[in-house]
């Protein structure tokens, strides 16, 4: 295992991980997987939960919340990026009236064709009916007028010396007109129930009638950073360390689909703490830090002085096996992130990541696997995830993925997830996306 400090020894003050993870993932040394860690006792891992296992309880907690949450009504403006509560059913046909699908002139019946003096354009009022023998002017997305027969493109048409239309190319009936309904009838289901808002889902939701969309609301989230020694600015000095995780989290939440309503910096104050748990609003509560069991590590028994249940305490997963899971309320959880950084973020995608998915009611990602590059040296008993990129058909392990650096995540494209014993160069591993990876950053955090 990457973290602790190796020694079997406990550390002191907070319980602080040292003297781990300097290196690559893929070569023993420092950062390879070690068994005399204090959260590495026979005990501890008995009370741990599988990594796949406590993922799926964190989708299941919030499922059962999920399902009474009321939709809520936003403007097209408002609803990029979440879920429609309702299925989206077409309030008009499309098109909604005869359409002409090119610049040229409605005609009605086989040429040569008078032409009318006024041109059609788009959104222009209900055009009178064509006689046989006329023909009309008409740009494209106009009304096509009664009894029109096709559309002649402007470039396949020629005007003679009595200012009669001849067609230069033969012409079928009914060309280039899009008929009314032909994407849909009013009442036609567009998209199910679930489907993700995105900007081509506005589109549609517009051009088919739609101001606002009955939508999943976003979970709403708060951040309680703990830690005496964190400063908010500046450079690292006398001990203290700048907040990684202050800036680092709320984006990140977003990116996962939550409403990020507030970021506390409460130190290391046990009575703040339970003040601020107790108080919010939020439907998840996320702290940084204090999961350990160092004297200043007060989640843990803030959660037994509120009586919240455990759902998850503890993981075996490296980095960020302390990470935990409480239920607060019915609709309230917590989630319990590791101080260390890369733990924290382990932390995120193990756990607030499935809960935050099932309360937005986000559909699962298709699981995917490429091959590694390089060996990844694997802990005895629990999954590692280690940041990599993707080169080509590969994904590349990256150094720097101690859990208190935040220098190989900062570069990566995605989490491997390395199976107990360890994952062969060569050999398939599952790949967890960072949400920016993809979709880059704009897409992801609006
Ligand atoms: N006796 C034991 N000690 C520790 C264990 C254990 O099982 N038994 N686990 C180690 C592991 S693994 C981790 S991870 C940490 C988890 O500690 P906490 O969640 O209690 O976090 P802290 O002690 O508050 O901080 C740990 C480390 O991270 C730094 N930190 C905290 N917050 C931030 C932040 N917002 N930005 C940047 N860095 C942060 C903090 O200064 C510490 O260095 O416990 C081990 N100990
Ligand atoms: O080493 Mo801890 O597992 O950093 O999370």
């Amino acid at each position: 295992m990457k973290d602790g400090n190796g020694t079997g020894r406990p550390t002191g003050g907070r319980g602080r991980a040292q003297g781990e993870g300097h290196g690559s993932g893929t070569r023993p040394g420092p950062s390879a997987p070690e068994t005399g860690h204090p959260g590495g006792t026979a005990e501890h891992r008995h009370a741990a939960t599988p990594w796949p296992e406590a993922r799926t309880i964190a989708a299941r907690a919030a499922r059962s919340v999920a399902a009474r949450r009321a939709p809520l009504s936003v403007t097209l403006g408002d609803a990029l990026g979440l879920v429609l509560a309702a299925p989206l059913t077409a309030l008009t046909d499309l098109p909604s009236f005869d359409t002409s699908a090119m610049d040229g002139w409605a005609v009605a019946g086989p040429g040569p064709w008078r032409v009318r003096e006024e041109g059609l354009l788009a959104g222009s009022a209900a055009p009178a009916p064509l006689a046989d023998g006329e023909a009309v002017r008409i740009a494209t997305g106009a009304r096509i007028p009664a009894d029109t027969t096709a559309v002649l493109r402007s470039e396949h048409g020629r005007t003679d010396d009595n200012g009669r239309l001849h067609p230069t190319r033969e012409m079928q009936h009914g060309q280039d007109i899009r008929p009314r309904g032909q994407e849909c009838r009013s009442g036609d289901q567009l998209l199910r129930a679930g489907a993700m808002v995105t900007p081509a889902v506005l589109g549609l939701a517009a051009a088919a009638g739609y101001d606002t969309l009955a939508t999943v609301p976003r979970p709403r989230v708060e951040v309680l950073v703990l830690g005496d020694e964190l400063l908010a600015e500046g450079r690292p000095h006398d001990g203290l360390i700048r907040d990684a995780l202050g800036p680092m989290l709320p984006p990140w939440l977003r990116a996962l689909g939550a409403e990020v309503t507030a970021v506390r910096r409460l130190g290391d104050d046990a009575k703040a703490l339970h003040k601020a748990v107790t108080t919010s609003a939020a439907d998840l509560i996320v702290t940084t830090g204090g999961t350990a069991s160092g004297p200043v590590d007060h989640v843990h028994p803030t959660l037994r002085r509120i009586d919240a249940e455990l759902l998850v305490d503890g993981v075996k997963v490296r980095p960020g096996h302390p990470m935990l899971l409480a239920r607060i309320r019915d609709d309230q959880h917590l989630v319990g992130l590791p101080g260390n950084p890369l733990a924290a973020v382990s932390g995120l995608l193990t756990l607030a990541e499935p809960l935050l998915r099932a309360l937005a009611a986000r559909p699962a990602p298709e699981s995917y696997a490429l091959p590694l590059r390089q060996a990844a040296h694997g802990h005895p008993y629990d999954t590692r995830l280690i940041p990599v990129v993707l080169r080509g058909d590969h994904a590349v392990p990256l150094h720097y993925n101690g859990p208190a650096m935040l220098r190989g995540i900062a570069a990566a494209d995605a989490l491997a997830v390395v199976p107990p014993g360890g994952t062969r160069a060569g050999q398939q591993a599952e790949l967890l996306d960072l949400p920016w990876a993809a979709a880059g950053i704009d897409a992801c955090f609006t």
